[in-house]
């Protein structure tokens, strides 16, 4: 306890300290200073804190002397994850494993990336992932650049993500700007894809798929197969789905790019980012607002341009060979688009002069829209096919699309999901100059479906029962019909075609000119079409080979057995022959068809086979005829049997009083009713029928 007592005893004295000299007060702190040292136990702890500052304090400067001989000396760098100059620097010191040294790594397996330090990795050649070694967060590694400059490097990771920092160990800071560039170089001419970005710090194209230029970008990158590197894919069987077609166009599964990823593909020298990011589905299960995003790591803006511009001129290339056609979905929309190859306009079996009339009209039509304009009458042009099924009707239109580069907008009346309404809309999101193609327009229209010559159905007494019509097969009215063709929309140069089965059952004011201009009937095959057909089939082709691969310019014949080649003209009798043999206007074109292709390569078997095909054809449709006779009769059986209940039900009802007494004698008079009407039923039949 000395030591506080002295300390107190000092404090006393200190009162000489108010008001004082300052000698005074030196000396009172002096005295206060040797009392407390007199303690060894205060003088210890002061000894212990005047060594301590002392070493801090040189620590500090010593600090400070070494940051400032290493700013003096040292470039420093860091470069962080996502930023381009990361990979650059990576990659290059994977290639010059840098991390060979470390003790610590991290093991990861990966085989889509290609990293430049393959040979790290335990390659098991068996297609399974590798591990693949990266360094860890380590300790600094020592890098002899070029045999003359040391670099230290350091990777530190923070949250998942990485960064590096550099140190040269050199005054001139040249020696940095060359290694960055050294690496960037490097980076560049290996096949290293840059990183995928988030951020748009570059130049970057938004094509939208409502936009025409969505179809040419997507088109482009499918068929360039400039995405091959991309490592995610869906695999798909749809044809209409956006994929890719790799190098096989037959085949019948498709890499669709997968969406909502960031792929990277190398254009011309230049790295591009893609994004096919897919539409949001609506209350309705519509989709719309996707859009392929493309990103290019270049500063050079023109680069995109070229970029479109190929995509464009790719696709104005492929369709010249191609037709499109754009179908729609179940909610009236257009959803996606098919292409076909285009059909030529020679392949046509027509009455001579239809196809030169329906080409030249259109063409007359496209190329005098200033007339249109000038004159005051919308510039549309509405053609309806009308005839048998598989009369070459669709063929004509694709055809004809093919040859004046137009594409296709298909729709069908019959379709679920399209009405007035979505008629409209449709209409008005087609673009100008192209082909609307309203297919079956008949189904908009109530009708019988039954055989036209189909005997009245007479009920007991011999009175017509009028036959119910059947509803229409469409949700489109004729009003609404009307109003499309001749909106505002329609009056863009586009070329409007109809076709139907059944002309008799379409309203006059749809077909009057104006809205239906040229009318074209195509009927079953005529003798000149029978003749054009087999020439179709089996032409004279200076450059067909037989089986070992010699040209033969003709065909063999079948029948001889020493394999005689046909000449030019003996296949021209053939010809002649098939066209007799076949009855005029009794076949169509498809049916011919399905025939001739099963002696696609033996023409004189195609002869030979078409009487006993014919044959068959007429007792089959014999057959069919007598199951519709059949089925007809089983429906007027059933219809008069209904009627005449309802009748004799209405006449027991009406005549009655007591509600007892009807329910019984109903239910006799409904006995003795339907005995009777079996019996009326019978004779209506038999009317029916003839018999
Ligand atoms: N006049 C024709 N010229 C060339 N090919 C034809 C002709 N008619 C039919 N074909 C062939 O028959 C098939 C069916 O033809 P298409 O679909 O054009 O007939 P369609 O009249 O439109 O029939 P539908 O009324 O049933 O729609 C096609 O494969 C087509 O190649």
């Amino acid at each position: 306890m000395s030591g506080p007592r002295a300390l107190i005893r000092a404090l006393r004295r200190v009162k000489i300290l108010s008001g004082r000299s300052w000698k005074q007060v030196i000396k009172a702190f002096v005295l206060l200073l040797r009392q407390a040292l007199s303690n060894p136990q205060v003088a210890e702890l002061v000894r212990f804190i005047f060594l301590g500052t002392i070493v801090e304090t040189g620590r500090v400067a010593g600090a400070k002397m070494v940051s400032l001989v290493n700013s003096f000396f040292l470039v420093k760098a860091s470069f962080k994850q996502g930023e381009m100059s990361y990979d650059w620097v990576s990659a290059y010191l994977d290639h010059h494993k840098v991390w060979n040294q470390s003790r610590t790594f991290r093991v990861i397996a990966r085989n889509a990336e290609r990293m430049a330090n393959r040979d790290l990795a335990l390659n098991g050649g068996d297609g399974y992932p590798d591990a693949i070694y990266e360094p860890s967060v380590s300790e600094p590694e020592l890098f002899h650049w070029r045999g003359r400059h040391w670099i230290t490097i350091n990777k530190h990771e923070n949250d998942g993500a990485s960064s590096l920092s550099l140190q040269v160990w050199s005054r001139n800071r040249s020696v940095l700007d060359e290694f960055i560039q050294e690496a960037r170089t490097f980076y560049k001419s290996s096949a290293q894809p840059p990183p995928r970005i988030d951020y748009d710090w570059s130049q970057s194209l938004v094509v939208g798929q409502a936009d025409f230029s969505y179809d040419w970008v997507l088109d482009y990158l499918q068929s360039e197969n400039i995405m091959a590197d991309a490592n995610e894919f869906t695999v798909s069987t749809k044809q209409n789905d956006a994929g890719w077609n790799r190098d096989d166009p037959n085949q019948m599964v498709r890499y669709v790019p997968s969406s909502n990823t960031k792929q990277r593909l190398r254009w011309r020298g230049h790295w591009m980012q893609v994004e096919m990011v897919i539409g949001y589905e609506d209350s309705n299960g519509r989709t719309s607002g996707g859009s392929i995003n493309v990103m290019l790591h270049s500063c050079n803006r023109d680069v995109l341009g070229e970029f479109i511009e190929a995509a464009r001129e790719h696709y104005t290339q492929a369709s010249i060979s191609r037709v499109t056609v754009h179908l729609t979905d179940n909610y009236g929309s257009w959803a996606r688009a098919v292409t076909k190859n285009r059909r030529a306009f020679s392949t046509l079996i027509l009455p001579s002069g239809v196809k030169e009339l329906i080409l030249a009209d259109a063409k007359e039509f496209l190329a005098s829209e200033e007339w249109y304009t000038f004159a005051g009458v919308p510039h549309r042009r509405g053609y309806l096919l009308y005839g048998e099924p598989g009369t070459g009707k669709s063929s004509t239109i694709h055809a004809l699309a093919g040859e004046l580069g137009l594409e296709i907008y298909f729709i069908s009346l019959a379709a679920p999901g399209i009405d007035d309404y979505t008629l409209g809309r449709l209409i008005r999101d087609t673009p100008p100059r192209c082909i609307l193609l309203i297919e079956d327009i008949d189904c908009a229209f109530p009708s019988r479906d039954e055989d036209p010559d189909e005997e009245p159905l007479l009920d007991s007494r011999g009175n017509i029962i009028p036959r119910e019509p059947i509803p229409p097969r469409s949700q489109v009215t004729l009003a609404g019909l009307l109003n499309v063709l001749d909106s505002v929309a329609s009056e863009e140069g586009r070329l409007t075609f109809a076709t139907t089965n059944h002309i008799e059952q379409l309203d006059p004011a749809l077909i009057r000119p104006g809205r239906m201009d040229l009318k074209i009937q195509y009927g079953l095959a005529t003798t000149e079409q029978l003749e054009q057909m087999f020439d179709r089939f089996y032409p004279y082709n200076p450059d067909l080979a037989d089986d070992a691969g010699q040209a033969i310019g003709c065909y063999y014949s079948s029948t001889s057995p020493a394999r005689e080649r046909l000449s030019a003209s003996v296949l021209a009798v053939l010809a002649r022959e098939f066209a007799m043999a076949v009855p005029a206007n009794r076949f169509s074109i498809a049916q011919l068809q399905g025939y001739l292709l099963t002696w696609k390569n033996d023409p004189q078997a195609a002869l030979a086979g078409i009487g006993a095909w014919i044959e068959r054809q007429q007792k089959e449709k014999q057959e069919i005829d007598e199951m519709k006779r059949r089925r007809r009769a089983e429906a007027a059986r059933r219809r008069a049997a209904e009627r005449e209940a309802e009748r004799e039900m209405s006449a027991v009802a009406g005549g009655s009083a007591g509600a007892v007494g009807a329910v019984e004698t109903n239910g006799v008079a409904v006995e003795t009713g339907s005995q009777h009407s079996n019996g009326a039923v019978q004779e209506t039949v038999e009317a029916e029928l003839g018999m």
